[in-house]
């Protein structure tokens, strides 16, 4: 199948600080991730993995090196354009959630479409739609987050992330704070927006999530030292009962 490049990172080099406290983030990483690719990137802790998400996600530039979004080469940007490239392009999701505790489980999943100046009643329908896909329930959306389970949260994170129906979702650790059957319940979510057509890229360190995705790239001290191919039977679809 012909490759649409939506990712691509070119010897990207990440350093952190100067002199004494210099420390590598990357040192060097090259990927090309397709449309409707579904890649889980594994690693020890302090290998970079978080800092290759968020240079993904345009939340932090490469000290060196090239990074193109759907071919635009986002070093020529301004600021104002990357963020709005963020905005239409990329869905986030987090270890921990991230949502915003004083808003409602409605306002929390409408925030990318605020940033985009859609109207309150498509924000709403919109909404709406982005929960019951991820398996969410109606009752949750005058609820603040802290009102609802781990599980529960972390499904309203994944509405927010693919409400403005962006053409890639970036995970880090997304299962890394809940309990077995919640994380089973969020890897379906996955796996099943990704069957729709959804790019996923999800870090984790967990091999029972690693073995659900399509691909899994392991990252070891700031490079991409390997591949491995997922054993959809050690999934934890497959193994958590
Ligand atoms: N803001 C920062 N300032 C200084 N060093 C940083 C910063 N962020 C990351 N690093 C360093 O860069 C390296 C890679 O960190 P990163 O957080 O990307 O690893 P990780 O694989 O995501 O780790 P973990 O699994 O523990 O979250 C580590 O040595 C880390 O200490």
């Amino acid at each position: 199948m012909p490759c649409n490049e939506l990712v691509k990172l070119v010897n990207v080099v990440k350093v952190y600080g100067s002199g004494e406290t210099r420390t590598y983030g990357l040192r060097g990483v090259s990927l090309t991730v397709c449309s409707g690719e579904f890649i889980a990137i594994m690693g020890p802790s302090g290998s970079g993995k978080s800092t290759l998400l968020n240079i993904i996600g345009l939340l932090d530039k490469p000290t060196s090196g090239k990074v193109y979004i759907d071919g635009v080469d986002v070093e020529e940007l301004s600021s104002r354009e990357l963020a709005m490239l963020r905005n239409r392009k990329i869905g986030f999701v987090f270890q921990h959630f991230n949502l915003i505790s004083r808003l409602t489980v409605l306002e929390n999943i409408e925030l990318p479409l605020i940033a985009r100046g859609v109207p309150r009643r498509a924000r709403r329908e919109l909404a709406v739609k982005a929960l019951l896909r991820v398996g969410g329930d109606t009752s949750w959306l005058a609820k603040k987050p802290t009102q609802l389970s781990g599980g529960q949260q972390q499904r309203v994170a994944i509405a927010r992330a693919i409400v403005g129906n962006p053409d890639l979702i970036l995970a880090d650790e997304p299962t890394g704070n809940l309990d077995r059957v919640s994380a089973r319940t969020v890897v379906k979510t996955f796996i099943e927006l990704n069957q729709a057509g959804q790019t996923i890229i999800l870090v984790t360190h967990d091999p029972e999530v690693a073995n659900c995705a399509r691909k899994i790239y392991v990252i070891r001290d700031g490079r991409i030292v390997g591949k491995l191919e997922p054993d959809p039977s050690k999934c934890i679809l497959n193994t958590v009962q």
